[in-house]
């Protein structure tokens, strides 16, 4: 049987340990596609799980990376056959089914989508699972009546990988989109990728909490969480809404009722990985068309080899990466 080259994670009562290591297709679990991986990528939720207490991986050893994009090379399913071209994400992947950061990966079915005729298996991977956040963020913004001419957009955590996506997709849609970052250093960058203003972290989510603060934005795309959360929901527009998908910034978001029940303000939660296989299928598709960021997703990713992982994703813990990193097998 072929050997090939994962990144594994082990966690006994005394060790924990990341590395590449051999592994047999066999050693591989069940699934009815096996898939010949080009890319993988790297997001937040990677790097939780390359810790010991990450609260991510549920077994050991394991194999993580919640995105994969890939050839098909054998297949019990019926909708895929020997050469397609896949996406697989979300659902178990990388959780408690070996993930994408591995040369195979045997993926049930279920969890497929077939890639989307304008996307590459590359660009695929430089959205993956952020992107994908970042694609759900803005339909459900659209969904709750937002349109370019009823305001600015906030985008925080914007250096970040749902944030860089989130920017560069609402700017190509038309919109004024307003970047906040911790970086004084990528100002240039997040300009090159669509911003027309950006604001510090701190004057976001600083010290000063009113609960109802001047109306500043007709939405925001927030992977940040946290008080960065609180201060949008006061400074949003009359009726705006805000797509929280993320944690980065903190889990505890204290706030008052004012927001929502005297300016009308919607808290949209963002859910990429239970996002139902209708939507995740229509998602792809517009991100290959007519949410995609023509250009620029060059401008956003790096690439990295297995060897590299463990640096990557310390640093993204860290805060310390820019836009998306994929992973080439
Ligand atoms: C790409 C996506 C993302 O990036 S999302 C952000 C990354 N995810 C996280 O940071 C979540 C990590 N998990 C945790 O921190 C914890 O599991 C917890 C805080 C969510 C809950 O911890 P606690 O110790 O209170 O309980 P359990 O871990 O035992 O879980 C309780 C209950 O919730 C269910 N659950 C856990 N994780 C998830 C999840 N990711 N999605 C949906 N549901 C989840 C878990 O199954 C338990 O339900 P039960 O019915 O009791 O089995
Ligand atoms: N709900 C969902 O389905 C999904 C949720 N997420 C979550 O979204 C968040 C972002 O994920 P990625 O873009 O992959 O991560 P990332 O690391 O690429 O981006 C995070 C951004 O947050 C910034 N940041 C870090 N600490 C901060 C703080 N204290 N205050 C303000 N900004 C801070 C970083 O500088 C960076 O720009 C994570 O919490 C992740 O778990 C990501 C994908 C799907």
């Amino acid at each position: 049987m072929e050997n090939f080259k994962a990144f594994m994670v082990n966690k006994n009562e005394e060790d924990f340990t990341a590395e590449v290591k051999i592994l047999r297709l066999e050693e591989l679990p069940a699934g009815d596609v096996l898939i010949k991986v080009a890319y993988s990528s790297v997001n937040y939720k990677d790097g939780l799980a390359s810790i010991q207490n990450g609260k991510i991986v549920r077994s050991y050893p394991f194999i993580p990376g919640i995105d994969l994009a890939g050839t098909v090379v054998r297949s019990d399913d019926s909708r895929y056959k020997e050469g397609d071209e896949v996406i697989a994400t979300s659902y178990e992947i990388g959780v408690s089914h070996y993930g994408g950061f591995s040369e195979f990966a045997r993926i049930p079915g279920d969890w497929i989508v077939p890639l989307p005729e304008g996307l590459s298996l590359k660009e695929a991977m430089v959205y993956g699972t952020a992107g994908f956040t970042a694609a759900l963020s803005v339909h459900r913004l659209e969904e709750n009546g937002l349109t370019p001419e009823k305001g600015k957009v906030l985008v925080t955590g914007a250096t970040g990988g749902v944030g860089s996506v989130a920017v560069a997709m609402l700017a190509k849609r038309g919109y004024q989109v307003v970047a906040s970052t911790g970086k004084e250093a990528e100002h240039d960058y997040l300009r090159e990728i669509g911003a027309a203003e950006i604001i510090s972290r701190e004057e976001l989510a600083g010290e000063k909490f009113r609960p109802l603060d001047k109306q500043l934005w007709a939405a925001a795309v927030d992977p940040v969480g946290g008080k960065t959360l609180s201060s949008i929901l006061s400074k949003l527009d009359y009726n705006g809404s805000v797509a929280v998908s993320g944690l980065t910034g903190g889990t505890d978001v204290p706030t008052t009722v004012f927001p929502f029940i005297l300016r009308g303000i919607n808290l949209l939660g963002i859910d990429s990985v239970y996002c139902p296989m209708e939507t995740r299928k229509l998602l792809w598709q517009r991100m290959a068309s007519d949410l995609k960021p023509e250009g620029l997703l060059e401008t956003i990713q790096n690439e990295v080899g297995l060897e590299e992982l463990p640096g990557v994703l310390s640093s993204i813990l860290k805060g310390k990466n820019r836009g998306r990193t994929i992973v080439k097998m």
